[in-house]
């Protein structure tokens, strides 16, 4: 299987696919390599290669050939030609570390357009934009931060698709405020996850911990004696409690004159620059107007049904349906006082289905997996003259835009952003009309 005693292959690199990897074929048998560019060649160990496997996966641990693209990691420990020196793998999470900025958008125009031909048929240059305001080099962008911990009970990270835990002592995507808590200090025996955020707002960061199964009140009660500086709270995700111990359970995040609670597991953008972007994006594509009947789906806690309350004004109305009921308990208390708003915890499909409203215009802001058809069908059905939909993954997007164009809708304005610098990850927002016929 392999062709030297290291248990190593060399391979040639061919194009990026959708995934963080590039495509190498060995022997006829196509392996995704991650850690490696188009054109170079490498020597990768194999990480999944089951016999019977249509495709096997592998890291790249040491370049015979580089690309001009190529540069130092800056995380070292998420650099896989690193640690295959030690011995070890690299954490997941910074994947493209190894790519030079400017060259990462490049791979995801790349993988984007080759999603949107494949999946939709549609055919578009596509530029990745940067982050407005992004650092040079593409550091300290995350405002949420999340941990496994060690058996030896400090913080860790695992390695890509694997339970292999990995102990960190820096998280150089985060910003300050998270690295200065100096959470790798802390001995977390007795937990068995910790997120951490910060809101914009300038309150305290938020703590949440995971209980380990079958932990003591004690052992909780050391952790978070030794946590300084942030808010602290318990987190059962089984049960979506969350217990205060200290300071809030809830961060406040600003947004132009807005100011938004989000409760301590709601969801809310990550990167510090992503809520005002995507915004300007919504707003500036969809000319939302005064008297508008809109509706926001997957709204969370209401990022963008305040500025569509706002557009639509008194004589309008918004639709906002949001399937948790933490994040929809928030966009009630931060949308109070504006009546033209109507918030439904859902899901959307199903709302839509059973209220069969009629819209001007909606935002979709999806989850991974995309809208899907159901929903497609109902917005649709609701005949709005624009769709705008903001997507964090370009394959379940341009399967919706295929919907979209079963059901006779075209898509318009298209702009891709680069929101997680290091990795593979994007984010798009796109205009999406019924077409003319
Ligand atoms: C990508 S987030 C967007 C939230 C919000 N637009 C924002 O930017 O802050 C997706 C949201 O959809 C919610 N969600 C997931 N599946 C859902 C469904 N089937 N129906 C309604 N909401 C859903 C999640 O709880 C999450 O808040």
């Amino acid at each position: 299987m392999t062709d030297d005693p290291a248990g190593t292959l060399e391979l040639t690199i061919g194009p990026v696919a959708h995934g963080g990897h590039c495509v190498a074929r060995h022997e006829g048998r196509v392996i995704f390599v991650r850690h490696a560019l188009p054109g170079e060649v490498v020597r990768a160990r194999l990480t999944e290669h089951d016999d019977g496997a249509s495709f096997w996966r592998a890291d790249a641990v040491e370049v015979v050939q580089a690309s001009p693209d190529r540069v130092n990691h800056p995380w070292p420990l998420a650099d896989a030609l690193l640690a295959a020196q030690r011995g070890a793998s690299p954490v997941g999470g910074a994947e493209f570390g190894h790519i030079a900025l400017a060259a990462q958008r490049k791979l995801k125009a790349t993988v984007f357009s080759e999603q949107l031909h494949r999946l939709a048929g549609v055919d578009r240059d596509i530029e990745v934009e940067p982050v407005p305001g992004e650092t040079p080099d593409g550091l300290r962008w995350r405002t949420r931060a999340s941990f496994a911990v060690g058996p030896d009970g400090h913080l860790a990270m695992h390695a890509h698709r694997s339970n292999e835990l990995i102990p960190v002592a820096e998280m150089p995507l985060a910003i300050d405020a998270i690295n200065e808590l100096q959470l790798w200090t802390v001995n977390f025996t007795g937990i068995q996850r910790v997120e951490v955020a910060v809101g914009s707002a300038g309150d305290p960061p938020l703590v949440l911990l995971v209980p380990a199964p079958g932990a003591r009140r004690k052992q909780t009660a050391a952790v978070v004696h030794q946590i300084d500086g942030a808010s602290v709270a318990l987190w059962d995700p089984e049960k979506g409690t969350i217990e205060r111990v200290k300071g809030k359970t809830w961060l406040a995040e600003t947004v132009g004159s807005q100011t938004y609670r989000i409760t301590g597991d709601g969801f809310w953008q990550i990167h510090r620059g992503a809520p005002g972007l995507l915004m300007d994006a919504v707003l500036g594509g969809l000319a939302i107007q005064p008297g508008e009947r809109a509706a926001d789906l997957y709204s969370g806690a209401g990022l963008f049904t305040a500025p569509i309350a706002d557009a639509v004004g008194e004589t309008g109305s918004v639709l906002a349906v949001e399937g948790s009921a933490g994040a929809s308990r928030d966009a009630k208390r931060n949308l109070h006082g504006r009546t033209q708003v109507d918030i439904v915890q859902g899901k959307v499909d199903r709302v839509l289905r059973d209220r069969k409203p009629s819209l001007d215009v909606v935002v979709l802001d999806p989850p991974r997996a995309g809208a899907g058809q159901a929903a497609i069908t109902e917005v649709t059905a609701a005949g709005p003259r624009a769709v705008g939909y903001v997507s964090c993954d370009p394959a379940s997007f341009a399967r919706d835009v295929g919907y979209f164009q079963q059901a006779g809708w075209e898509l318009d304005t298209l702009r891709v952003f680069d929101l997680y610098p290091h990795t593979h990850h994007m984010e798009s927002f796109a205009v999406l009309r019924p077409g003319r016929g």
